[in-house]
């Protein structure tokens, strides 16, 4: 088996709006084990993008971000299941019936295709959501770390593999949800790069000695006038 180095903590975001720029990323970033596929991408060229990353041997974060009711999330990861991808996706917002549906959903789905299950992990908070967001536009009358909290607890108590958070919370996730409980934080930035629409964000090293287990990243390398030597420079620093 090859060796995990602190490269294969890094899963990059191919947020581009076609199959082509997607290649051409891919193929320039040679060093990159791990991409995330999301909304823009998958609405745009669909899953032949998963064969390809397939076909070149990278692990695939299928970021669809679920939120639906139990009955269409369900059906959702059942057809999931058969891309065979590492990290599946669903707001922890659809709550716990839904939670749940999906995840036996996704499961018996793989069993069906003969292929391993996806993890199934739960959007906790949107990192580009700061706490007067929180309070003032969704109403929500929690501090936010208690509310990330709570959102990745359900996750946790509902069998889910994992929570997707904000560096910012990581920590404190990491405390009370334990090892076993797989944490992804995107919304990291370098001191060098641009925040963009991120609120909530720590740099790559500070997420990673908080408690996550992988950092998404994208326009901090993909936006990067050098893609090749952004992606260098976050792997050196995080040492
Ligand atoms: O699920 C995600 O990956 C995600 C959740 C979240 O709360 N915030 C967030 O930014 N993301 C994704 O992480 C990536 C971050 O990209 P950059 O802001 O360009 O580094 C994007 O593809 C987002 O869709």
């Amino acid at each position: 088996m090859k060796d995990t180095t602190i490269a294969d903590k890094i899963i990059v975001a191919l947020d581009v709006p076609s199959q082509a720029e997607a290649i051409a990323l891919i193929d320039k970033l040679p060093d990159v084990s791990f991409w995330k596929v999301g909304l823009e991408l998958f609405v745009s060229c669909g899953p032949e993008i998963i064969s390809i990353l397939k076909q070149r041997g990278k692990r695939i974060f299928l970021d669809l971000k679920f939120h639906d009711i139990p009955n269409t999330v369900a059906g959702a990861c059942r057809a999931a299941a058969k891309y065979n991808v590492d990290l599946l996706t669903i707001h922890s917002t659809c709550g716990k019936d839904a939670l749940k549906a999906a995840l036996v959903a996704l499961e018996s789905g793989a069993i069906a295709v003969d292929k391993p299950s996806p993890k199934l992990i739960a959007i906790t908070l949107l990192t580009s959501l700061n706490s007067r967001q929180l309070a003032f536009e969704l109403k929500v009358p929690l501090e936010l770390p208690e509310y990330a909290l709570h959102m990745a607890l359900l996750a946790k108590e509902t069998g889910l593999a994992g929570a997707v958070c904000s560096p910012q919370e990581v920590a404190q996730l990491r405390m009370s949800c334990g090892d076993d409980f797989l944490l992804v934080c995107p919304g990291v930035r370098p001191k060098w790069a641009e925040g963009g629409d991120q609120r909530r964000s720590m740099t790559p090293k500070a997420a990673i000695n908080a408690g996550a287990d992988y950092l998404v990243i994208g326009r901090p390398i993909t936006a990067s006038d050098d893609p090749v030597a952004a992606f260098a420079r976050i792997c050196e620093e995080l040492g």
